[in-house]
């Protein structure tokens, strides 16, 4: 069954809470010692392997959607959105930027925008 607007709210703030705080555990490993840590061992490879990497885990969340269960498109979703935040904080992208970004752009109709850019 859909769940009512207020229970989908507090599920979004509580993803946007964890999103927070994982990127703040991803700044805090810059510099940190790659033999410790997986996301000072991706930040030692450089922008090039963050980039494959987050692409890689792009593509095994949509094969999960086309022929697995839900459990494996969460668990893929999951490792791509760490290894998209870890591209954010390589790049110096804030989670901020891309709210704004999103905040911006709501309301305006995805067709009608795709029609603004070909103008
Ligand atoms: N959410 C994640 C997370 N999701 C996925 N992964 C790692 O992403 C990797 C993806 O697996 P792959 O097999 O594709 O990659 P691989 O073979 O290990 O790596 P390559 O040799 O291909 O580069 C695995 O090693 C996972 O453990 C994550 N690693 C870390 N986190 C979070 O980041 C925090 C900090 O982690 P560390 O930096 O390791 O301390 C952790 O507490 C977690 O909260």
């Amino acid at each position: 069954m859909a769940r009512d607007s207020g229970s989908r709210r507090k599920d979004v703030t509580e993803l946007a809470e964890i999103l927070d705080g994982l990127y703040g555990t991803i700044e805090a490993r810059k510099g940190a010692d790659p033999k410790e840590s997986y996301t000072a061992k991706l930040f030692s490879r450089g922008i090039d392997k963050i980039a494959q990497k987050t692409g890689e885990e792009a593509v095994e969340t949509v094969i999960a959607a086309v022929g697995q269960g839900r459990d494996e498109v969460v668990a893929e979703s999951a490792d791509l959105l760490y290894h998209l935040l870890v591209l954010w904080a390589a790049r110096g992208v804030a989670p901020a930027d891309v709210a704004a970004e999103l905040a911006r752009r709501h309301g305006t109709s995805g067709l009608e925008e795709k029609k603004k850019r070909n103008e």
